[in-house]
């Protein structure tokens, strides 16, 4: 007996043989135990494709993240200055577990529905193929009602997805600067602005709820119209003894599993397209390649570099700003192992100097060169290498202090604790280190907010230090330590930095409008650094006068 007809023979056999009980009997129990032994099959089958699939399905998710996350960090600078990082840390967490979730349980259902409706379809064609044409005429509107809700589906999760990034971006800059927030008193007008753009993604969700019971509705009531229109064709066939009673209940009984699986096949495809939605922005993200590479490009052998470096005829504006230019045919050249302190006004555009030197930035015109080679030509990430880098305000990670001291080396991990000790003793930073009751372990907080600026400077220089291996005078002497046999460049704002240089570099104008030695620059009386210093005094006296 062939298996699509099975069911329909067992109830063929037990409608006609109604009156002989004992026929009856053997066809019901060889009927349960087959059944029995199908549930028994399936369970097993279930239970290994929910547990696989569960297994890969996270394993897409990992790897999905990791992607996305090396994509983020390898991208340029300028692509920080155009995407937040609330933003971004929404796609690494929220998009990518839509995303894991349409691939996990989701498609894993999914084919479980797809398999059935196959078997189901296919069994109702075995029965009867005229009454299953009939009867599938439903699916082409079906179809196509699928096709446009599931692109509308599709832009509501991406918008979605969207105003929970902004509503991400919102919380996590507030909460990262909640000193200022609670400084300026703004605690109950930040919670109403991140209700308002959490109140965008309610409403986004409420449009996608009606536009899913639309949809399963009509899945729904397509499931019926099948079951009529197999009552209706199916009585007309049995009328005219083209169908037998059996085959008209066992096709009745497809169509119900038919049903069953088109109901699964409409969830399945929901997710899928809210999925694609989510995944839409993750593409994008994955595709992006970055502007410039991170490391290909020359490496010089150490003991040839000397650290000469020339600004040549730099033009530059940044790339989301692009009409406000910063330098205009800018030149400067640092001689080897000499200190150059680059003084201007505020925004005169002393710290881009140094992002492109970083190479953070490409120039629009002209170029920078060390020893003669030009920077674009070096590979940056042998370039930032060998520049150590102490900023005003240092950025700590909220790890301990031996893990932000080694965090500057090549390879952390083969740091000794002694090397450490050195870097520290020589920046200054031991004692305090040291005072504190876990010592190196210490966790430093967010950004270092646990720790005063001096020390947070101090550690700063100690990661400097770790690259090859209380206040302002400390830091300064550690400083001087540091600079010790290398090319330095200075930002500098105070002129007890300024008096050790080399000499000092004036910005004024998109250009260098003044270079030479301090007491040179100073002794001009209508020159800008003498104005600059004029003004710094002034400033000092009024705020010691203030204090005082
Ligand atoms: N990432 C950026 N994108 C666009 N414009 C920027 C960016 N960073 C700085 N700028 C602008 O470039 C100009 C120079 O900034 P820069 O930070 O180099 O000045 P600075 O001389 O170091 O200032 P300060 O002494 O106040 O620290 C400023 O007008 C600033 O607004």
């Amino acid at each position: 007996m062939s298996a699509p007809f099975f069911l329909g023979k067992v109830i063929d056999t037990i409608y006609n043989s109604a009156a002989d009980t004992d026929t009856m009997t053997a066809s019901l129990t060889s009927l349960c135990i087959t059944l029995t032994g199908v549930f028994l099959c399936g369970g097993a089958a279930n239970a290994a494709r929910v547990y696989l699939m569960q297994i890969s399905g996270q394993k897409i998710v990992r790897n999905l993240r990791a992607s996305v996350f090396s994509s983020i960090l390898t991208q340029e600078v300028a692509f920080f200055d155009r995407n937040r990082t609330g933003e971004l840390i929404n796609r690494l967490s929220a998009d990518t577990a839509i995303v894991g979730r349409s691939v996990t349980d989701n498609l894993s259902d999914g084919l479980r529905a797809v398999a059935q409706a196959i078997a189901g379809v296919s069994m109702m064609f075995y029965v009867s193929p005229s009454l299953a044409g009939f009867v599938l005429m439903i699916v082409p509107p079906l179809a196509i009602l699928a096709a446009g809700y599931g692109r509308y589906l599709r832009s509501i999760s991406k918008c979605t997805q969207e105003a929970l990034a902004e509503a991400t971006q919102l919380a996590e800059e507030r909460i990262g600067n909640l000193r200022t927030v609670r400084a300026f008193g703004k605690e109950l007008s930040e919670v109403s602005a991140y209700t308002q753009k959490t109140d965008e993604v309610l409403s986004l969700a409420k449009k996608e709820a009606v536009l899913r019971a639309g949809f399963f509705g009509a899945t729904g009531l397509s499931g019926n119209i099948m079951i009529l229109s197999v009552l209706y064709k199916g009585g007309l066939l049995m009328a005219s003894h083209h169908m037998t009673v059996g085959e008209l209940s066992s096709f009745l009984m497809y169509t119900f599993w038919v049903g069953i699986s088109i109901a699964g096949l409409s969830s399945f495809y929901s997710e899928m397209m809210k999925g694609f939605g989510a995944g839409t922005r993750l593409w994008e993200l994955l595709d992006r390649k970055p502007e410039f590479p991170l490391n290909e490009g020359l490496v010089l052998p150490t003991d040839q570099i000397r650290g000469h470096i020339e600004f040549c005829d730099v033009s530059f504006a940044y790339p989301t700003r692009k009409e406000a230019s910063i330098f205009k045919n800018l030149s400067l050249v640092v001689p080897a192992g000499t200190v150059m302190a680059v003084v201007g006004s505020s925004g005169s555009g002393k710290s881009t100097m140094v992002s492109l030197l970083l190479r953070l930035y490409d120039t629009d015109l002209g170029n920078i060169t060390i020893d003669g080679y030009d920077i674009r030509d070096l590979n940056p990430y042998w370039l930032r290498s060998q520049i150590g880098t102490v900023s005003q305000e240092p950025v700590l990670f909220s790890t301990s202090i031996r893990e932000n001291i080694t965090y500057g080396a090549v390879n952390p991990d083969a740091v000794t604790t002694e090397e450490i000790y050195r870097v520290a003793r020589v920046a200054n930073a031991y004692e305090f280190i040291q005072a504190f009751p876990n010592g190196f372990n210490t966790v430093v907080g967010e950004k270092g907010i646990l720790l005063s600026g001096g020390q947070k400077q101090r550690i700063a220089i100690a990661r400097a230090f770790a690259l090859d291996a209380e206040n302002e005078s400390l830091v300064q002497e550690a400083l001087e330590r540091l600079m010790d046999g290398r090319t330095v460049v200075i930002i500098a704002h105070r002129l007890s930095t300024i008096k050790n240089a080399d000499a000092v570099a004036v910005l004024d104008q998109c250009r260098v409008a003044e270079c030479g030695q301090h007491l040179e620059l100073l002794s001009n009386k209508d020159g800008l650094f003498r104005k600059l210093m004029e003004k710094q005094a002034f400033l000092q006296e009024e705020h010691s006068r203030a204090l005082g």
